[in-house]
């Protein structure tokens, strides 16, 4: 299967999840009823995952991308999504509806009575995130910016209908790189309630995520809030990779050229608030949330191994995380993996999938 098979098939995945309960409410109890659905939430991988992730990485390791075309794909990396989106318009990702059930803020921020609320979205494409947000938005005083550094997928996302006509608030687009160190001209800094970054981080190299997370943050109001979702480590689309395709430990070139990392939870804190020490507090508070749902009896209880999972913060971080001290600049309000298992119930086949979700406050006493 082609890289842009694996990720139509990552796209489908999201179509699936439409419209479900949110983050982690759907349990698997008995492993009889596993093709009674289309997705379980937090099932742990299978007995043989370690020997299955062994085998994935020697593959990858032992034909990595050559240094002189790492180059090449790490030069202008924009324009290979021009070329994807040259490809695929607005045909490619399903609208990604399920962005409020996840992150209640856009709910209240959508709402008539909500008053002035800014949301920018980093790395829109074509609209998946903030068109379904208009759709239903009530609140006239509801500012969304939506930057991607894609001209073409800016192109196709103004031609979309409800770009010129939003049913209420306003809605505009532009180009702009997330790794750049200026703002983009419309967004002042410490101006926005909320930033969407959905799945956008994946794309970026390592050496980028610094400059990316200390823009958010700028045009960020304090107390302002991320809302995240991206590839987490060992999902399946990383598993699959074969050789030619690793970039660097966990970042990868797919088929069309376009880059993906796959992040652990310890990345995404250090990144974020400056501290392993916060991973282990998040992921706490992740345990909770999930307890808190047993506790109302819409859940079952959690395998304590998949607890321990999500608190033990893995060994394997980034190098350039560890390289020099990493300011604070959020707190974190949601920090957890999002595991699913995904099934195709017609060809029988079983997909495992791990998704990192966070909510990042930017500190009231940052400028
Ligand atoms: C996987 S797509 C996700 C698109 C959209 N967020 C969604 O949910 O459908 C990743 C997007 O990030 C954009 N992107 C990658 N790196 C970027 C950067 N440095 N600055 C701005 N956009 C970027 C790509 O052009 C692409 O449109």
């Amino acid at each position: 299967m082609t890289a842009v098979a694996n990720q139509k098939q990552s796209s489908s995945v999201h179509d699936i999840t439409d419209d479900k309960p949110p983050f982690g409410s759907r349990f698997l109890t008995d492993e009889a009823e596993v093709w009674t659905q289309n997705a379980w939430d937090h099932v742990p991988a299978p007995d043989d995952q370690d020997e299955i992730i062994s085998a994935a990485l020697q593959r990858q390791r032992n034909n990595p991308v050559p240094e002189e075309s790492q180059i090449h794909y790490n030069n202008r990396p924009a324009r290979h999504w021009d070329t994807f989106y040259r490809n695929n318009a607005n045909n490619f990702f399903k609208d990604r509806k399920w962005l409020h059930n996840e992150f209640r803020e856009l709910v209240r921020a959508t709402e008539a009575n909500a008053g002035p609320v800014t949301i920018v979205e980093v790395g829109c494409g074509v609209g998946n995130s903030v068109f379904p947000l208009l759709a239903t938005n009530t609140n006239p005083e509801l500012t969304l910016h939506a930057f991607d550094y894609s001209q073409q997928a800016i192109k196709v996302l103004k031609s979309n209908p409800l770009y010129a006509a939003p049913p209420t608030g306003t809605i505009e687009a532009g180009v702009w790189d997330l790794t750049s160190d200026t703002l983009p001209e419309q967004v002042a800094p410490s101006s926005a309630d909320i930033v969407i970054m959905v799945f956008v981080f994946s794309a970026l190299h390592p050496n980028e995520w610094t400059q990316a997370v200390a823009n958010v943050h700028r045009m960020l109001k304090p107390d302002g809030l991320v809302l995240f979702r991206d590839y987490g480590r060992y999902d399946m689309a990383q598993l699959r990779f074969k050789g030619g395709r690793l970039l660097d430990e966990n970042f990868y070139i797919r088929g069309d050229k376009t880059r993906v990392y796959f992040f652990e939870l310890d990345e995404l804190a250090l990144l974020f608030t400056g501290s392993r020490a916060e991973v282990q507090q998040a992921a706490a508070t992740v345990v909770t949330e999930v307890m808190d749902e047993q506790a109302d009896g819409t859940s079952i209880p959690l395998a304590a191994s998949d607890l321990e999972e999500i608190s033990v913060p893995d060994p394997q971080t980034h190098p350039i995380l560890l390289s020099s001290p990493r300011p604070a600049l959020f707190t974190t309000q949601q920090l957890g993996v999002d595991r699913r298992l995904l099934l195709n119930r017609k060809r029988q086949v079983k997909m495992y999938r791990v998704w990192m979700q966070a909510k990042f406050q930017k500190r009231s006493n940052e400028g």
